[in-house]
């Protein structure tokens, strides 16, 4: 052996032992997923899971957002999905469950991408698809990007190495979510080739959390139950894979709909937990409350029909709001959280419904504006403040801000919109008003 690569090697030992004990003995934390993230909110970006339209009054409460799911997910709802969140008051990460949901676009949008991998499935759903997803970035994406950017000389000189180099940048600057997937009858499960036999024992949950942590490198270790509560199976899991990891984030997700469930998670060893059906149920419960004030209140009350109307028929504890809203453990009246925040997308709703309705008069933002200020006075502030904290130039005009997603809900209700693409996933978008 040559004195330069024995050199060499001595010297990675080195670099290698610094970096364990600095670990190990937790002074260094080189993990890029933040670790007091406690809540994390998951939006799919398929057409029939919606965003409700006063998404950044909740997303206020919660540290992040995933955007991704296992069905009926494309680039163009995905990039939708970002393009709507940019407006939201907290970081939004890329969860893909295929390569050729990023583009350039989701890139741009996206805080990071969080690649899934699948410690208890099918090999195709641990090395496979990752397999097949990068080759597709250096074979097709990151080629076609650069020869749209650089002038065709210049490309056949430095093509080769930049789209290696960038292949190699996208997968270095990625965190990768090592996940435990226990529930055998969601869409994840189906996705990755678990069943019945697949789900693992605390003991070897462990196991293979430490090969996540240790060998793979991952930044999460993700225990999935989605769609259902794990309870005290989910939690002796976590207490034996958080007992087992240095590096890695622990993350739980499945079934959480109120506080209870969320602090036993907490408290059996999730440094998180992501909430995410719960989150849909809003929007859904968005186009039913409106619809049936539109029927109640015909397209133009005034704030007063408004609040009478809402105050004798809906029990703001009873909502799926106030369920969202105590899954996040910051939020200390979750039922008076949801009060406004559904008075505001009623306001957002009779706002913007007489100009999608074709009738002439006051402009939506306006309305919008003088109703949300009469139905809840600090709503207009608190809407425009998220709206703003997340508009990315950094210009900070609320009311700029404000303006500009009024008519998005206008176009919403409308279906008349030269874009539907555009304006698809916000809830009211299903509300189907008589013109
Ligand atoms: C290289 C690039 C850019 C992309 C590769 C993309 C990869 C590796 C995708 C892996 C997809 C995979 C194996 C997914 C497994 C299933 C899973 C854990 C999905 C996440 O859960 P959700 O989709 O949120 O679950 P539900 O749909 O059940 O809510
Ligand atoms: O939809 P729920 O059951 O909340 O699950 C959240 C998440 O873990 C799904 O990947």
């Amino acid at each position: 052996m040559s004195l330069g690569s024995s050199l060499g090697r001595s010297l990675r030992r080195c670099v290698a032992a610094a970096g364990i004990g600095a670990e190990t003995l937790g002074s260094l934390d080189t993990n890029p997923v933040p670790a007091d993230w406690r809540h994390v909110t998951k939006v799919d970006p398929e057409t029939a899971k919606l965003l409700p339209v006063a998404y950044p009054l909740y997303l206020r409460h919660t540290d992040a957002v995933s955007v991704g799911g296992s069905s009926a997910v494309t680039a163009e709802n995905t990039e939708e999905t970002f393009r709507l969140l940019a407006r939201a008051p907290v970081p939004a990460f890329h969860e893909p469950s295929e390569a050729r949901h990023v583009t350039e676009r989701t890139r741009e949008l996206a805080a990071f991408l969080a690649l899934p991998e699948v410690l208890n499935g099918e090999t195709e759903a641990l090395v496979g698809t990752l397999g097949e997803g990068l080759a597709y970035i250096r074979d097709e994406m990151v080629p076609a990007l650069l020869r749209e950017k650089l002038p065709g000389p210049l490309y056949r000189l430095v093509g080769d190495p930049l789209v290696d180099f960038a292949t190699s940048w996208l997968l270095a600057e990625a965190v990768f979510e090592a996940y435990i997937v226990q529930n055998p009858a969601s869409a994840a499960a189906r996705r990755s080739g678990v069943d019945e036999s697949d789900v693992l024992s605390p003991a070897v949950a462990r196991e293979r959390a430490m090969v996540a942590d240790r060998h793979l490198d991952s930044e999460v270790v993700y225990v999935e139950y989605s769609g259902t509560y794990g309870g005290d199976e989910a939690a002796d899991v976590l207490r034996a894979v958080a007992d087992s990891v240095n590096g890695a984030r622990v993350w739980y997700g499945g079934g959480i709909d109120d506080r209870e469930k969320t602090v036993e998670m907490l408290a059996a060893g999730a440094d998180t937990v992501v909430v995410g059906d719960c989150f849909h149920d809003v929007a859904d419960e968005e186009v039913a409350v409106c619809a049936r004030a539109v029927e109640a209140l015909g397209v133009a009350p005034s704030a007063d029909e408004i609040r009478s109307w809402f105050d004798a028929e809906v029990d703001p504890a009873e909502t799926a709001a106030a369920r969202y809203l105590r899954t996040t453990p910051g939020v200390d009246d979750p039922v008076a959280a949801a009060e406004r925040a559904l008075l505001a997308a009623l306001a957002l709703c009779f706002g913007a419904l007489p100009a999608a309705v074709g009738e002439e008069g006051e402009p939506a933002a306006k309305r919008a504006d003088r109703l949300l200020s009469a139905v809840d006075p600090g709503a207009v502030t608190r809407l425009a403040a998220a709206l703003t904290d997340g508009d990315g130039d950094g210009s900070g005009n609320a009311d700029a801000a404000l303006g500009d997603y009024c008519g998005r809900v206008a176009a919403a209700l409308s279906d008349t919109d030269p874009e539907p693409q555009r304006v698809r996933h916000l809830s009211l978008s299903k509300l189907s008003v008589s013109r």
